[in-house]
């Protein structure tokens, strides 16, 4: 039996060894910045994991430029430099928009590409009102959820180089569409696209049946890690949000600010094995092996193994 990987596997301090060949530093403003995605981050991982994988995308972009004049070369034209699309996957509560916030402070470092915009999936969920009259109020985050067609419509006025491109808004505090609000991207050098459903391929009614969110993907990471610790990171988000956003009256969940420990433990579990968990072992775990990039955490939110594809 063959035993070819599609991926070189590393483990961390292999990774980290990479690193060695290029020395690359956090300057103390970065730091800084870094500090206020999560007060939590460790600093050294972030040195350690997260800007070995800036310098990688930063070759991938550079490659990517190359091969654009190469082929504008064959064509006999000049065309314009449209944004690389960097893919963020994976279950919710992986960590997800953390890392998408550490490589928008790291990536936007380079000459070659400083603005860097975040995309976040649940922009394109359905409004409330429509899930409802859908009866999939508790799908959110199931493919059937979001309006896939509306991503691929933004994806592609991305790719081709529009500028002031809109993209709607969700708020985890109203737990929906924002409706006077829009997001606005003007030919950004790089846009990192997160969400639970990016590698997904189409099963949605209304998106042309032979183009997938990836398609506009220069490059995908897939974020991993055990289930157990899902639940708990999710758990733990949960009751920090008891604690605060959900103690705002115009919060969707005002009602469980008043949930004692044990009840709000036991509602976040219920949502989590009813919703998140089926969404990851149905739709979002199987497509962890379309991604270029497998990054898997350990408990304490540390990368403990890394798969890069072969190219
Ligand atoms: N590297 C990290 N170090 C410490 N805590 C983290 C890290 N990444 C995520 N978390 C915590 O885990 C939870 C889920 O992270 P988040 O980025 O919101 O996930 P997602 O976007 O995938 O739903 C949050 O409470 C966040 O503070
Ligand atoms: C909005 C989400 C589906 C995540 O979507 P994403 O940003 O990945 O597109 C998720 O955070 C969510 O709200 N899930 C529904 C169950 C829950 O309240 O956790």
């Amino acid at each position: 039996m063959s035993s070819y990987s599609p991926y070189w596997m590393f483990q961390k301090n292999e990774w980290a060894k990479l690193r060695a060949n290029v020395p690359m530093t956090l300057s103390p403003i970065q730091i800084e910045n870094v500090k206020g995605i999560n007060e939590k981050l460790d600093i050294e991982e972030v040195s350690n994991v997260y800007l070995p994988l800036s310098r990688l995308l930063n070759l991938y972009t550079k490659a990517s430029h190359e091969l654009h004049s190469v082929t504008d070369r064959f064509m006999g034209q000049k065309t314009k430099q449209v944004p690389f699309i960097i893919g963020v996957a994976g279950s919710v509560a992986v960590g997800k928009s953390t890392i998408s916030r550490i490589m928008r402070e790291l990536l936007s470092e380079w000459d070659e590409h400083p603005s860097v915009d975040i995309l976040t999936t649940d922009g394109f969920l359905f409004p409330n009102e429509v899930l409802e009259e859908k009866g999939i109020m508790n799908r959110k985050g199931f493919p059937e959820s979001y309006d896939i067609k509306k991503l691929i419509d933004v994806l592609a006025d991305l790719k081709s180089g529009r500028p002031d491109v809109e993209a709607p808004v969700y708020s985890h505090l109203t737990y929906n569409i924002l409706p006077d609000e829009v997001q606005v991207l003007d030919q950004p050098d790089i846009v990192i696209v997160e969400g639970v459903n990016v590698l997904q391929t189409p099963k949605t009614r209304g998106a042309d049946p032979g183009t997938y969110v990836s398609d506009f993907f220069d490059f995908s990471i897939y974020v991993d890690a055990n289930e157990d610790d899902l639940l708990k990171w999710y758990t733990e988000r949960f009751m920090k949000l008891r604690d605060t956003a959900f103690q705002d009256e115009r919060s969707y969940f005002h009602n469980y600010s008043g949930l004692s420990n044990d009840e709000a433990i036991a509602m976040a579990e219920d949502i989590w094995r009813r919703i998140n968990l089926r969404n990851l072992h149905e739709n979002i775990q199987p497509t962890r092996n379309r991604a270029d990039l497998i990054l898997h955490k350990d408990r304490d939110h540390l990368i403990d193994s890394i798969m890069l594809r072969k190219a």
